[in-house]
């Protein structure tokens, strides 16, 4: 059986835990849980008890984020760790080039070589803020198409949103095993070490960095409990643990580099825990939609998956939001996105089919960045054909797109800058929208 076949097979079997933000807990053995405890003087079955903070002990409790694991080996039980190469890999402060003024459009990364796993294959687009203060975001893309063999990643930096787009993954955490297809997403918190093995023979998607607050649930307001995306939807794993002597290479993005220690065993080693710094999956598919059933385009923050807040209310470190099948109905609208420029910056993906504001160019597994207030919308063609169409109500059922939206302007890393997939010519969807201008003939 190939690689890609075993992972499959094994993905095929999972199962998980329902809910966001929950006091989680699993077992992959009977009895490997403490209870009454987190740290027994003597953990159940000869494992080790360590907890794992994703927030300062003494935030708020509605924003406090750690797990309890239970394991073969304490992580503190390994080598020291030595610089290795960043690859394409780069990070925050990102201060190789200007932030660009203009909109800016991938084409998608080209084949990876043979015998590429995830993290050779992560490839960095931008991003903002400051890794060192934990603020900000970095685009990244990746292609992969093996396995990581003997070899774990794990990101002291921030959490990690990973969007497939094209072939599924298999994500070996410590917490356990989650599969993420084309059309959901993987959230990996931070300091979570895993290792992804491809399910098909060519996996490719984007990866949102966020060194920010930990992504949340946005608030609903007056849209009451329910709605968006509904928090029973996300899975977090099951407890499932590896029981592996041997090197196994432990890669660490420090600070903005990478750094490689060899263990004498797997650090996949958790045979149960609790808590609620955890990784999850969630199917874009069941985003419930909320939009306009009377008149006008709503802003996209009615389509925000998960928010990291920063300490200005409502404005976000970043913003995963998604667009996915809806009707439209307004009357007397124009109904795909408005022209608009926004103090915010945006990084938009596509994960299948199209979106309803460019007729074409902006493909699956291709990107685009309009940054702080440069002037975009919907494209000649889009322009033309909506301001033209019979309004009745319209089903968007043919793509999946999605934005990383932040409050900081995305600097591109200069690989990005200069990529032989930078589309030329961009700015040309935006020409020869005619001047229509009537005065006194309304
Ligand atoms: O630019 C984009 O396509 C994203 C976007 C979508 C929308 O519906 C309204 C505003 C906006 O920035
Ligand atoms: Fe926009």
């Amino acid at each position: 059986m190939s690689g890609t076949e075993q992972a499959r097979k094994t993905a095929e079997g999972l199962s998980y835990l329902s809910g966001f933000g929950n006091e989680h807990s699993s077992e992959a053995v009977p009895g490997a849980l403490p209870h009454g405890r987190n740290s027994p003087q003597r953990a159940p079955l000869g494992l080790y008890a360590e907890q794992l903070s994703g927030s300062a002990f003494t935030e708020p409790r509605g924003h406090n984020r750690r797990s309890w694991l239970y394991r073969i080996r304490p992580s503190a039980a390994h080598p020291a760790f030595t610089r290795i190469d960043n690859g394409a890999v780069r990070t925050a402060p990102f201060t190789e080039s200007v932030p660009d003024p203009n909109r800016l459009r991938w084409n998608p990364l080209p084949e990876p070589a043979p015998g590429t796993d995830f993290l050779d294959g992560l490839w960095t687009v931008g991003g903002n803020g400051d890794v060192t203060q934990r603020t900000g975001m970095a685009v990244h893309l990746y292609h992969a198409n093996s396995p990581m063999e003997r070899r774990v990643f794990s990101d002291a930096d921030g959490e990690l949103l990973i969007v497939p787009e094209h072939g599924g993954l298999l994500l070996r955490t410590e917490l356990g095993l989650l599969r993420a297809e084309p059309g959901e997403v993987a959230l990996i918190p931070r300091g979570v070490r895993f290792r992804v093995e491809p399910l098909d023979a060519t996996a490719r998607g984007y990866v949102c960095e966020n060194y920010g607050a930990p992504f949340q649930l946005p608030d609903l307001g007056p849209i009451g409990a329910n709605g968006l995306a509904n928090a029973r939807d996300f899975r977090a794993p099951q407890a499932a643990y590896e029981d592996v002597e041997g090197d196994v290479e432990v890669v660490s993005k420090y600070c903005g580099n990478l750094w490689s220690a060899v263990y004498d065993h797997s650090p996949l080693d958790v045979v149960a825990w609790h808590g609620n710094h955890v990784p999850y999956v969630y199917d874009l598919h069941r985003f419930n939609v909320i939009g306009s059933i009377s008149y006008d385009h709503p802003d996209p923050s009615i389509f925000t998956v998960l928010t990291s807040p920063t300490d200005t209310p409502g404005l976000a470190g970043v913003d995963f939001v998604v667009f996915a099948p809806r009707w439209l109905v307004g009357e007397d609208t124009f109904r795909p996105p408005y022209f608009h420029r926004n103090v915010m910056s945006e990084y938009m993906g596509l994960i299948e089919g199209a979106y309803d504001a460019k007729a074409e160019g902006f493909v699956p597994g291709g990107g685009s960045l309009h940054n702080m207030m440069s002037a975009h919308g919907p494209d000649r063609d889009t322009f033309e054909k909506a301001s033209a169409a019979e309004l009745k109500p319209q089903k968007i059922d043919d793509g999946l797109a999605f934005m990383f939206e932040t409050r900081w302007p995305v600097t591109l890393a200069p690989q990005a800058a200069e990529a032989s997939h930078l589309q030329t010519g961009y700015d040309d969807v935006w020409q020869g929208l005619q001047r229509h201008f009537r005065p006194g003939n309304v």
